[in-house]
């Protein structure tokens, strides 16, 4: 080798050299076994990993011991051509590195340059960023939803979620449901659900109270008449609900307390799917689905001969029984928030509730259910003089209600179970499992078991 040579090569490694120390890349060199054998001052600067952790390791074996997830040296030894790779390193870096095959002239790899990058935090805004565009388009649908369905069911327990879920599934089938449950407990509302969730939600919503308008009437409102039927009767006749109902749903409330005579009218219609007018002659076609309701026991009054059988089973394809409000108070918070809400809303007011005034809420049984909670609220906002309604004020109202429930005259065996209940709610609020209930009530677990279930006291029983 001339002199000459010798100092190209000295100012060439004079050169690698200086690039290696500047501090604008990081940069590793791997020698044809992918031993490495030099780091730049920016690699040891950037990631703390030292000369001496490194240089005359085999990235084979740093790959094995998990000091990078993968290394782009194996790969390109692998490959035999440049490489990019995205790779974990020490102290959870992210890095990208692009690994460069320098061949000799046999087109061997010599020797492999690695160029990494720290992305750590880019990847960290990615990821925030994909986050953020999850969240953005979930926001998105919430607010459609909330803008489209304003009237949101509200619910927080396990029972509720569960007739919502249940709901979802037979709204889009065509069968008769019936709704069981307390005053108040929201049948109407359920029955809406069912209606804006099935296939009908753009036909009509007919809405009839079979227990508040006389029986003549209501036989002529449901099936309608043909002109001059009877006297009083309009010149043109009159369409009845369920001709009104065509392609939608009639819901049929208060079904219990339909007359017997009407109720085989009913019958045919459900079994038919045709109507005839009173004084008509013609069947019309039917395309409503029934949806009925009932807060009285249908089985009993079947039993008392004040309901047809057949139309009990004609009716209760899907019966659907709506817990009340005191076997389900985990919606409460979430319902009094709501109602404060829609009535701050409809007053133009911003009255807040005090955890003291939240927790009688909490305590009191509501006999009238979901309705009787938000008329409670409507009361509380309007007589509240402060912004914050307080736990006083709740008992203002609370108290005379409670007393005036004492007050009625109900049968023994009625204030009895009504005591039984209380009691076991109580008891289950306080022990949650049958057999501490049991114990505290000094009854066999099996008798606790018996009388939940008679309740239907949805508690999360734990059976031990
Ligand atoms: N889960 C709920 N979320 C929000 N509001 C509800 C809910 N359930 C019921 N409501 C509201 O409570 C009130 C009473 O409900 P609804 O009239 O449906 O009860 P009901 O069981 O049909 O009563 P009744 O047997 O006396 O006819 C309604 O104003 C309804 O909008």
């Amino acid at each position: 080798m001339t002199n000459r040579q010798l100092e190209n090569y000295r100012q060439a490694f004079e050169e690698l050299n200086s690039i290696l120390e500047m501090n604008f890349e990081a940069i590793t060199i791997a020698n044809s076994e992918g031993i490495f054998t030099k780091i730049s001052k920016s690699f040891e600067e950037k990631f703390g990993i030292t000369q001496s952790d490194i240089i005359g390791q085999s990235a084979f074996k740093l790959e094995k011991e998990g000091f990078f997830d993968r290394s782009v040296t194996c790969e390109v030894l692998k490959k035999k051509k440049k490489v990019t790779i995205i790779q974990k390193a020490a102290a959870n870096k992210i890095l990208l590195v692009t690994g460069i095959p320098i061949f000799n002239k046999n087109k061997e790899i010599q020797k492999i340059i690695n160029i990494s990058k720290d992305i750590t935090e880019t990847k960290k805004l990615e990821s925030d960023l994909n986050n953020l565009q999850i969240e953005h388009e979930w926001l998105k649908q919430e607010l459609f939803k909330r803008t489209n369905d304003k009237d949101r069911i509200t619910y927080e327990s396990v029972a509720m979620n569960n007739i919502v879920t249940l709901i979802d599934h037979v709204a889009k089938m065509d069968a008769t449901v019936l709704l069981l449950g307390e005053t108040g407990v929201g049948k109407g509302f359920i029955t809406k659900l069912v209606h804006e969730k099935s296939g009908r939600r753009d036909g009509p919503f007919i809405t009839i109270n079979c227990g508040a308008i006389p029986e003549n009437l209501l036989e002529s409102e449901l099936f309608g008449y043909e002109k001059g039927s009877f006297t009083g009767a309009s010149k043109e006749g009159k369409k009845g609900l369920f001709e009104m109902a065509e392609n939608g749903t009639i819901f049929l409330d208060e079904i219990g307390d339909m007359p017997l005579s009407l109720q085989v009218k009913l019958l045919h219609v459900l079994d038919e799917r045709k109507v005839r007018r009173i004084g008509g002659f013609k069947s019309i076609d039917v395309n409503a689905r029934v949806i009925a309701a009932t807060n009285k026991n249908l089985k009993e009054l079947v039993k008392k001969g004040d309901f047809r059988e057949d139309l009990f089973y004609r009716l209760n394809v899907v019966p659907i029984t709506i817990p009340s409000l005191r076997e389900r108070k985990e919606d409460l918070p979430s319902l009094i928030n709501m109602f404060l809400s829609k009535t701050n809303n409809k007053y133009g007011v911003k009255k807040t509730i005090s955890e003291e005034a939240m927790r009688s809420l909490y305590d009191y049984e509501y006999p009238g259910n979901i309705r009787e909670l938000q008329n409670l609220i409507e009361r509380l906002v309007i007589t509240t003089i402060g912004d914050k309604i307080e736990a006083a004020k709740v008992f203002d109202i609370i108290e005379p209600i409670q007393q005036k429930n004492m007050q009625d005259i109900i049968p023994l065996k009625e204030a009895v179970e009504q005591l039984e209940k209380k009691l076991l709610l109580s008891a289950f609020k306080k022990y949650k499992t049958t057999r501490k209930v049991a114990e505290a009530l000094q009854i066999d677990q099996s008798t606790v078991v018996k009388k939940a279930n008679k309740f239907q006291l949805k508690t999360n029983i734990a059976k031990i």
